[in-house]
């Protein structure tokens, strides 16, 4: 690796886990093989599901960029936009943040209450709420993108044998970055990885997808997993969650607030009738603190 060790803070919200470079002063550009090492437990990091980089930004209090377990740099993320939002909002006075990412802009706020203390002992971090604006989800199948027109309500996708498909028709939604959402109650770790590495790259999808699954238990509460693009089954996607919430709400089958509950926590999503907007509330942990290795 050519660049030298660096500062990284550990963080995860609701279980999606990161490590968070802080690039003001310094430029942070891994290239795709020294992120797949990173991203390797045996390097010392534990493993992670995005690496984050914290950078500049003309126009927002900072410019966050994504890169997946596999080196792919990609357009957002939703859990990680509450951890940095947190930091941004810890070294600030303000109020809210504005954190650009290639996905577009989004704001960050401290929400009411902070679940859980954390181990006086230093063995679990403290929790804490943040609420992210992410803008109006895109729904036209070229946003998503698709490769072909179809209704976004649900796309013509199916798998298992064409006359008794185990999972068919999803939802698809751009979060900034694209999902798909199928609606089963079939969420165990084996069908969800099958069929979710599988859909991944279909080639209805040019840029790949993140796979929901999305198991409606009421109006106001969805159990959710995801097969993340470019990082497999992780413990909560947070654009899944506002992604499924939408699907699930478009098709009737949820008001347009509801409880994802995943498998990392729960986070509340609220798609806004009068902006439009998808607000994703949900928890913050800070785990620690290290040095990348060294090139
Ligand atoms: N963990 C995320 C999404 C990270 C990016 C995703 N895997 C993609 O490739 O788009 C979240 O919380 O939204």
């Amino acid at each position: 690796m050519s660049q030298p060790a660096r500062p990284y803070i550990r963080m995860n919200g609701a279980g999606n886990a990161f490590i968070v470079v802080q690039a003001f002063e310094e430029p942070f550009h891994p290239t795709e093989d020294q992120v797949r090492a990173l991203a390797d437990p045996a390097t010392g990091l534990g493993g992670f599901d995005q690496l984050i980089g914290v950078e500049p930004s003309e126009t927002a209090d900072a410019f966050m960029r994504v890169w997946n377990a596999d080196g792919s740099m990609v357009e957002t993320c939703g859990n990680a936009l509450r951890c940095v939002g947190w930091l941004l909002l810890q070294a600030t006075d303000k109020e809210e943040v504005v954190i650009d990412t290639l996905g577009g802009p989004t704001t960050a706020r401290r929400a009411a209450g902070r679940v859980g203390s954390g181990d006086p002992e230093g063995s679990t971090a403290a929790t804490h709420q943040v609420t992210v604006d992410m803008g109006a989800p895109r729904l036209d199948w070229s946003q998503v993108p698709l490769s072909e027109d179809m209704d976004t309500r649900g796309i013509e996708l199916q798998v298992g044998p064409i006359d008794a498909p185990v999972l068919h028709t999803p939802g698809a939604v751009s979060m900034g970055n694209p999902h798909v959402v199928f609606f089963t109650d079939r969420l165990d770790d084996a069908f969800v990885r099958g069929s979710g590495s599988l859909v991944e790259h279909h080639p209805l999808f040019p840029e790949g997808v993140n796979v929901g699954f999305a198991d409606v238990l009421a109006r106001d509460h969805i159990r959710l997993r995801v097969w993340e693009r470019g990082a497999g089954l992780t413990l909560a996607c947070g654009t899944g969650a506002c992604a499924a919430l939408v699907a699930s709400a478009r098709r009737g089958l949820t008001d347009r607030k509801a409880a994802v509950t995943v498998d990392g926590g729960e986070l509340t999503i609220d798609w806004d009738e009068a902006s439009g907007h998808v607000f994703m509330t949900g928890p913050v942990e800070v785990e620690g603190t290290g040095f990348l290795p060294a090139a």
